[in-house]
């Protein structure tokens, strides 16, 4: 069942000139659920600084590359960072106040790193393609509005998610 919905949710597509990214944000959330499960009723912390610090160094170095700003480029993946940490939590609370939904198996954290970092190259790509939508003003924050809100549907989000997307696109304009 589980399958299935994660094969619905990829096919489902938020709307707009910021859609394409905004659905790629929504995928790394979704990673952000698979992190819980890899942490969860372990001593792992779900803060890990020194993995942020590279790859907030690391995204530094090739948004320079890709003729993007270093500094905005970062802020949006420490937003990216900081909207897994709101599902990692909200996933921890529910688990424990609720054990009949935690997961049953423990993901392998090396392996959904590399699911990360394939996902941070993906961001990259659409940052640089959306860049003149993302230039700060009205026209960017609706187009922003219309892709958050269209992704909360398509992509049948919780609460949870849908406040973590909040925090994901908070400084894409
Ligand atoms: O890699 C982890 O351990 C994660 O929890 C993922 C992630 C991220 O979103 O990149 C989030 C929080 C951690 O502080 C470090 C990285």
């Amino acid at each position: 069942a589980e399958e299935t919905t994660s094969t619905a949710a990829t096919a489902a597509h938020a709307f707009g000139p910021l859609g394409p990214l905004t659905d790629l944000v929504v995928q790394r959330l979704r990673v952000g659920d698979e992190v819980a499960a890899s942490k969860f009723g372990t001593d792992k912390p779900i803060d890990d600084p020194a993995r942020e610090q590279q790859e907030l160094a690391a995204v530094r170095t090739r948004a320079f590359a890709h003729g993007l700003d270093p500094e905005r480029t970062a802020e949006f993946f420490q937003d990216q960072i900081t909207a897994s940490k709101v599902v990692q939590r909200g996933l921890f609370a529910r688990w424990t106040a609720h054990p009949e939904e935690a997961p049953t198996t423990r993901p392998d954290l090396t392996e959904i790193r590399a699911e990360l970092d394939e996902l941070t190259t993906a961001l990259l790509t659409e940052l640089v393609a959306t860049n003149d939508v993302r230039e700060p003003g009205t026209a960017c924050r609706i187009d922003a509005l219309e892709a958050q809100i269209s992704a909360d549907v398509v992509d049948h989000l919780d609460e949870l998610h849908r406040g973590a997307l909040r925090t994901a696109l908070q400084s894409l304009c």
